[in-house]
């Protein structure tokens, strides 16, 4: 469980007026939720991802994972930037179970655990390839390999797929809620694409910018509805669908012009 209490934070050096990247945000999330968190740039989403992962403390307020304190980062926590920082150099198989390696776990150990996630992104039959060699497509396949491997409670994914063209992009929104569904973790996801946070999210959090704030939450159905029907082109032209991504468009330009 993912819990937010009363959290700001100001960037500045002493004696300068501070930004206010966040104020006073409050979020309770259960394990097993898929919170996407979306709105315009500067309204703190970042800032709000790298609390929780422990890159950056809080100016006031708390996180906890599973009761608690967030005073780090930790194993507890898994990140996936836009730019997956994977090592070029190496392997697909050896960049998912190099988190294994450094917690000392011998290769007859590691490597079963890192094939099964890689089978999971369905790139099995290119673990021996160097890094280097794969689209970026499959470089951000391996990267969410590596990321689940760690086994976090907690996935925390940067606009993973905002490098990426439609066609692939959608690909791998279906595979991030397989991923989801099988591993049953709590996903923390920042996108700027109303049509993708309401594809993904059982929780949608729209913020507001100057001071970041979260503004309106949502809890769309659409993300279960996938895992039954596996069918996203369906679900995305839908009358629902397409009603609640025009009012969800409506309402990021309104808070991101300074309305409420
Ligand atoms: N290291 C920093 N030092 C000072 N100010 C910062 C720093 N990082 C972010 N900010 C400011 O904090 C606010 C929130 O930034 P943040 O990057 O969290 O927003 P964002 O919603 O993720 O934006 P984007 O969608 O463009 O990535 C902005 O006003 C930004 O200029």
């Amino acid at each position: 469980m993912l819990e937010i209490d009363q959290l700001s934070i100001e960037y500045g050096a002493k004696d300068t007026q501070p930004t206010i990247a966040l104020q006073n945000v409050n979020l309770s999330v259960q394990s097993n939720e898929f919170i996407v968190v979306l709105g315009a740039s500067g309204c703190g989403k970042t800032t709000l991802l790298n609390a929780i992962a422990g890159f950056i403390a809080p100016t006031r307020g708390e996180i906890r994972v599973n009761g608690m304190p967030v005073t780090g980062p930790g194993k507890d926590r898994g990140v996936v930037f836009q730019k997956h920082a994977l090592m070029p150099w190496m392997s697909v198989i050896e960049n998912v179970e190099f988190g294994l390696l450094l917690q000392g776990l011998p290769l007859h150990e590691r490597r079963p655990i890192a094939m099964e996630n890689l089978r999971r992104v369905g790139l099995s039959k290119s673990a021996s390839t160097p890094v280097y060699e794969l689209s970026g497509g499959m470089q951000q396949r391996v990267g969410l390999a590596r990321a689940i491997t760690a086994s976090p409670d907690v996935m925390l994914l940067d606009e993973p797929l905002g490098a990426l063209d439609a066609f692939t992009r959608e690909s791998i929104q279906g595979l991030l809620l397989e991923l989801w569904h099988e591993t049953q973790r709590t996903f923390f996801f920042i996108t700027h694409d109303v049509e993708e946070a309401l594809f993904l999210a059982t929780k949608l959090i729209v913020m507001a910018p100057s001071p970041g704030r979260i503004s309106h939450e949502y809890s769309p159905e659409f993300s279960r509805k996938f895992m039954g029907s596996k069918d996203a082109r369906q679900i995305k032209s839908a009358s629902d669908f397409i009603e609640m991504r025009e009012h969800v468009l409506s309402v990021v330009r309104d808070v991101s012009s300074g309305g409420h």
